[in-house]
């Protein structure tokens, strides 16, 4: 039996929400193997992040070489790197192994306003990690950070895309989930020559913690289980689409998403 294994390098969230334990739970829905190298053991819950607890890089950089050399990955993502030294280290092991199928979601900062990466560590994003990317996947003020742009409207998006691109992802995702549209959430993709636009309609929910984990870590499944990076995001789109309608309802803040929804739908694709 070939198994599709997936690699996540994150922070870990107690909360189960967003970072790692989303991560790993996006991968087993999807039927494919979840690993984890942790950067960093935050604090939250559904009211916010209260903690923020950084492990130094060679730990990170161990366990990549640790699952690397044995289990070997298929594809990986990046999440909450934190600093320019854990970057560095995780960014010299990607070419070592080879590695291509590379999901980076630039997370900066949680929705609650908690910093998950050093200001410092941005030019180390843009210059060591963006260029290793098959897809890089910021919400719009991380795309507004990396591009150096302000972003209103879609216009704004695509220039931001062009600037991203530069650094040398293949695939660029900016996602709608900040933007001013009460109909819908509509992510922008832009493959160096082209966009696309993906639509969802908008849910009105304080439940979208963990949204951007969710659906970066839908994408890395999906290229794991070698699916085109632009069917790996269809299918993405679709389970974080159903994993925030059928919303859990759990804490008295910002509650995560349902990562079983779309498996109870029956939509499992192989
Ligand atoms: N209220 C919503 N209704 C429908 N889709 C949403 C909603 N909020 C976010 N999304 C989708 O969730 C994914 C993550 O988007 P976003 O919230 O912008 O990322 P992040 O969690 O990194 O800030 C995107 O595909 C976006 O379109
Ligand atoms: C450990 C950890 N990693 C990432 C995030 C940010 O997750 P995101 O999907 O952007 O969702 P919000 O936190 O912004 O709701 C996090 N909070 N913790």
């Amino acid at each position: 039996m070939n198994v599709p294994k997936a690699l996540t390098i994150a922070g870990s969230d107690c909360g189960g929400g967003a970072g790692i334990q989303a991560d790993l739970k996006t991968f087993q829905e999807l039927e494919v193997y979840g690993m984890s190298a942790i950067t960093a053991v935050t604090v939250q819950n559904t009211l916010g992040v209260q903690g923020v607890y950084p492990l130094p890089p060679e730990a990170t950089a161990e366990q990549i070489d640790a699952v690397g050399s044995d289990i070997g990955v298929d594809a990986l993502k990046t999440g909450m790197l934190f600093s320019a030294e854990i970057i560095q280290a995780v960014a010299e092991r990607i070419p070592a192994f080879g590695w291509k199928n590379v999901v980076v979601d630039p997370v900066m900062i949680a929705k609650g306003g908690s910093q998950l990466l050093l200001p410092d560590a941005v030019q180390a994003l843009q210059h060591y990690l963006l260029p290793l990317a098959a897809v890089v996947t910021p919400n719009i003020p991380e795309a507004e950070t990396l591009s150096g742009i302000d972003i209103r409207t879609m216009e704004d998006r695509h220039e931001a895309a062009k600037r991203i691109c530069a650094y040398g992802p293949k695939m660029v995702v900016i996602k709608g989930g900040h933007a001013e549209n009460h109909e819908q959430s509509v992510d922008l993709l832009f493959d160096g020559t082209n966009f696309t636009e993906m639509a969802g309609k908008r849910i009105d929910t304080v439940h979208t913690h963990g949204t951007g984990c969710t659906f970066s870590a839908a994408i890395t499944a999906g290229l794991a289980k070698g699916l085109p990076v632009i069917e790996a995001t269809m299918t993405a789109r679709a389970f974080i689409q159903a994993a925030i309608e059928d919303s859990l309802v759990l804490g008295q803040g910002h509650g995560p998403t349902n990562h079983w929804a779309y498996r109870r739908r029956g939509e499992i694709s192989r």
